[in-house]
C-alpha cells in the first residue's frame, strides 16, 4: 500500500481534493475529522479538556465549545500546545488504526489528509509522497468566511498559526494550485498530478 500525504492551509481545498481521491479509489483518512470526533460529545478528549481548560470549555452536551476554544488557542501559543497535547495522540492512534484497516482491506493507495503535516515534521518518513493544496491567502480567507461565521481576523489568526505557503511547497512532491479552478477542473488536475507521482 502506497501512502500519500495530503496537506494545505485552512480553506485551501484539502478536504475537497481528499474527496476526489477517495472517489477515485483511495482509502482516505482525515486527521481534522478524527480531531473533531475526539472533541464531540462523549469524545475521547473531552474529559481532559474540562480538566485542563475548565468545564466552561464544554457545552451543555459535553462537546467542546469550538468557538471559545478557537479564540483562545489561536491567540495563545501555550494554550494551543496544551490542546494539541490532548488531541494529537488520539488523532495519531486513529490514523494508525485506519491505516491498518485499509491495509487489511487491500487498499492500494492510502491518502492521509494531515493539516499539520509540514508543522509536525514526523510525517516525512511515514508517507511516500506529499501532495500540497495551495492557493492565495486571500482565497483562503474568502472561502472560510463564506462557509462559517469566522471573521477575516479570525481566519488570519489561524493562517498565522500554520506553516507558510513557501514552507509547504518546499516539502511537496506535487502542488495543486487551487485558485480560479472549477471543482471539475480541480478534480481533473488532482488526478493527473497524482498519476504523475507514479505511486
Ligand atoms: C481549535 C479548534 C477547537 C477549532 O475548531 P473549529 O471547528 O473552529 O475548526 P476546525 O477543527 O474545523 O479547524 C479549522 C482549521 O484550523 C486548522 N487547525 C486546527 N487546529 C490547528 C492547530 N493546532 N494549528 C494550526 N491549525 C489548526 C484546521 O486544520 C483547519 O484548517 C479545533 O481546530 C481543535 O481542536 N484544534 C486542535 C487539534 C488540532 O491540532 N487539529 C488539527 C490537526 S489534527
Ligand atoms: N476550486 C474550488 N471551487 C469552488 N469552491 C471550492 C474550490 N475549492 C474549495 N472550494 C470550497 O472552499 C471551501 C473550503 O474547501 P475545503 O473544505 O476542501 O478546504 P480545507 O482545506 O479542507 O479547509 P479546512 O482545513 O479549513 O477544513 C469549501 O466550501 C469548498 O467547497
Amino acid at each position: 500500500m502506497r501512502r500519500l500525504g495530503l496537506t494545505g492551509g485552512i480553506g485551501s481545498g484539502k478536504s475537497t481534493v481528499g474527496k476526489f481521491l477517495a472517489e477515485a479509489g483511495g482509502a482516505l483518512v482525515d486527521a481534522d475529522a478524527l480531531s473533531r470526533a475526539s472533541t464531540a460529545s462523549q469524545g475521547e478528549a473531552t474529559s481532559a479538556v474540562a480538566q485542563i481548560f475548565g468545564p466552561e470549555f464544554l457545552d451543555a452536551h459535553g462537546a467542546l465549545d469550538r468557538a471559545r476554544m478557537r479564540s483562545l488557542v489561536f491567540s495563545d501559543l501555550s494554550a494551543r500546545a496544551r490542546l494539541e497535547a490532548i488531541v494529537h495522540p488520539i488523532v495519531l492512534r486513529g490514523i494508525a488504526e485506519r491505516a491498518a484497516a485499509a491495509r487489511r482491506a487491500g487498499a492500494r493507495l492510502l491518502v492521509l489528509d494531515i493539516p499539520l503535516l509540514v508543522e509536525s515534521g514526523r510525517w516525512a518518513r511515514e508517507v511516500d509522497a506529499v501532495l500540497v493544496v495551495d492557493c492565495l491567502e486571500e482565497t483562503q480567507i474568502e472561502r472560510v468566511m463564506q462557509r462559517s461565521a469566522m471573521t477575516r481576523e479570525q481566519v488570519q489568526s489561524v493562517i498565522n498559526a500554520q506553516a507558510s505557503r513557501r514552507q509547504r511547497r518546499a516539502v511537496a512532491d506535487a502542488v495543486v494550485f487551487n485558485d480560479g479552478l472549477s471543482l471539475s477542473e480541480l478534480e481533473a488536475k488532482t488526478l493527473t498530478l497524482v498519476q504523475g507521482l507514479a505511486l
